[in-house]
Formats: structure tokens, sequence, C-alpha cells
């Protein structure tokens, strides 16, 4: 499904600056199967965001390949990297950030569905945006509600919505559950673990929270100032990791590894 290659992302640098560029992300590389959830855990600043967003066309990568599909993102057409748009979706740690206060959540649910020109008419759109907010089980009466009238869990409901309507083959939760207490974070685990049984979608998951990471990934990257410097199946590198910075991040975790 995706197949990243000696990625390097770049920051600074250039003719008017006499440093060297800043290499945030610095020759990583990681696939993951159709159907399976990848984790890139590491500190704040190992490179995360970053690498997802390169996987996402929203940041020019310096070096390497990221194939989507058997097509590199990096030199995709104009109409290729629109279908990108819609097949590679994002979902954030605060909806907040992509919910329109002043709209309904149900028009937030149809305006990723009118951006791309899906469904023939208004009431069709409308009609397939509120069968997704059913479907990750936002009620119908908070349909007409605008996202501040709710709470954490069921605003990121409304995010997985919008990035879902689209039927989306990748989906990159960057501490999508991070912001959330550990019962709604638990529920919304469930419906990301239902949703990628049903449609068979492929995961691409940030977080610094590894208990979540170990329930839900079947591998894991592990970043360290812009490198990998573990990967492999999540119950390997948790159970036996080969690097001290890996056992550092897996002590760190509230309630032990086996939380
Ligand atoms: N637009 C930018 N311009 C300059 N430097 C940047 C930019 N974006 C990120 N960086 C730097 O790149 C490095 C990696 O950042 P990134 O956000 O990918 O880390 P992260 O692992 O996702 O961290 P966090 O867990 O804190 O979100 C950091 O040193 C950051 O300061």
């Amino acid at each position: 499904m995706l197949a990243v290659r000696d990625l390097a992302v770049t920051f600074g640098g250039g003719l008017l600056n006499r440093r060297a560029p800043f290499r945030a992300v610095d020759g990583v590389s990681f696939e993951i199967p159709r159907g399976t959830t990848h984790a890139l855990v590491g500190e704040s600043g190992s490179g995360k965001t970053t690498t997802a967003r390169a996987v996402a066309a929203f940041q020019a990568a310096a070096e390497g390949s990221i194939t989507l599909l058997g097509r590199d993102v990096r030199t995709l057409g104009a109409g290729a990297r629109r279908e990108l748009r819609r097949n590679v979706q994002l979902v954030y740690q605060n909806p907040f950030g992509s919910l329109d206060p002043r709209r309904t959540v149900l028009d937030s649910v149809v305006e990723p569905l009118t951006n791309f020109g899906l469904e023939a008419s208004p009431s069709a759109r409308r009609e397939h945006a509120a069968a997704a907010l059913t479907r990750v089980s936002l009620p119908a009466e908070l349909h007409q509600r605008r996202p501040r009238e709710l709470s954490g869990g069921q605003r990121q409901r409304v995010a997985i919505a919008r990035a879902i309507v689209l039927h989306p083959e990748l989906l990159i939760l960057d501490e999508a559950t991070s912001a959330l207490d550990v019962t709604v974070q638990a529920s919304i685990l469930r419906l990301l673990d239902d949703l990628q049984r049903e449609r068979g979608m492929t995961y691409l998951v940030i977080s610094h929270d590894l208990a979540v990471v170990r329930q839900i990934a079947d591998t894991v990257t592990v970043l360290r100032q812009g490198r990998a410097v573990e990967q492999g199946a999540t119950a390997a590198i948790f159970d036996s990791p080969q690097h001290d910075y890996t056992r550092d991040l897996i002590a760190a975790i509230p309630g032990g590894a086996h939380a």
C-alpha cells in the first residue's frame, strides 16, 4: 500500500543561509501493507509529523521515494495529486482545527464531498454525510449542532466521519486520541479498529502514547532525531527492544509496557 524509501526532509539552508539545512527526517524507510497499522513513535521533535506530512504530500521531500498504491507521490501531476488528497486523509489531535465553528457538524462532513465533487446532488451529499456520522456513532440529534456543543470525543468522531466519507485508502492519525480521557480514547480506538476491518483501510499512526501503539499497531518505526533507530513487529519491539532509546520510551509508559 505505502512504501517509504530513504526519505529525507530538510528545513532551512539555501543560498541566503550559510548554515546547512536541518535534516528533520534523515533516511527513513518503512512499508505498510494494505489493511494494517504502522506506528511512528519517538520523542518530541523526532520527525514523526514531518514524515507523515511528506507521505500526504503536504511537505516536500528532499530525498527518497514515497510510493502509494504503486505511484511515487513526489512526481504526481495535478489530477493524480487531487486523487491523493482524497485518498489520504488526516485526523489530528485537535479537531477544532479542521471543523468550522460556524457550521453544523453535518455541513462539515458534507464539505469534503462538495470539494471533491462527489455525489450528484446536495441531498445525496447530505445523505452520504449523515450515513458517515451515523457510522461513527454520532446520534442523529447531534448532526445539526456546532462543534462547540459537542464533547471532545464526539468532535473526534466528526473528524473521523469527515475523513472516511471520502473513502480513503490511507488514514493518518496524528495523536488522534491523545487529548481524550482513557474511556473515550478506548471507544475511539474500537471505532478505528472496526472501520479498518470493514473497509480494509491502512493506518499510519503517530503517537507518543506507547500503550495506544501497542494496542493498535501491527508494526512500528522508532524515530530519533529524524532517523529510524529500530523497526519491526509491534510485539517484538515491545517484548525485546534492541535500542536503549526504545527501552526508555517503553519504560515511560504509565502502568508499564503491558498496561
Ligand atoms: N516548518 C518547519 N520549519 C522548520 N523546522 C521544522 C518545521 N517543521 C518541523 N520542524 C522541525 O523538524 C523537527 C521534527 O519535527 P516534527 O514535528 O516532525 O516532530 P514530531 O516527532 O512530530 O514531534 P512532536 O511529537 O512534538 O509533534 C523538529 O526539530 C522541528 O522543530
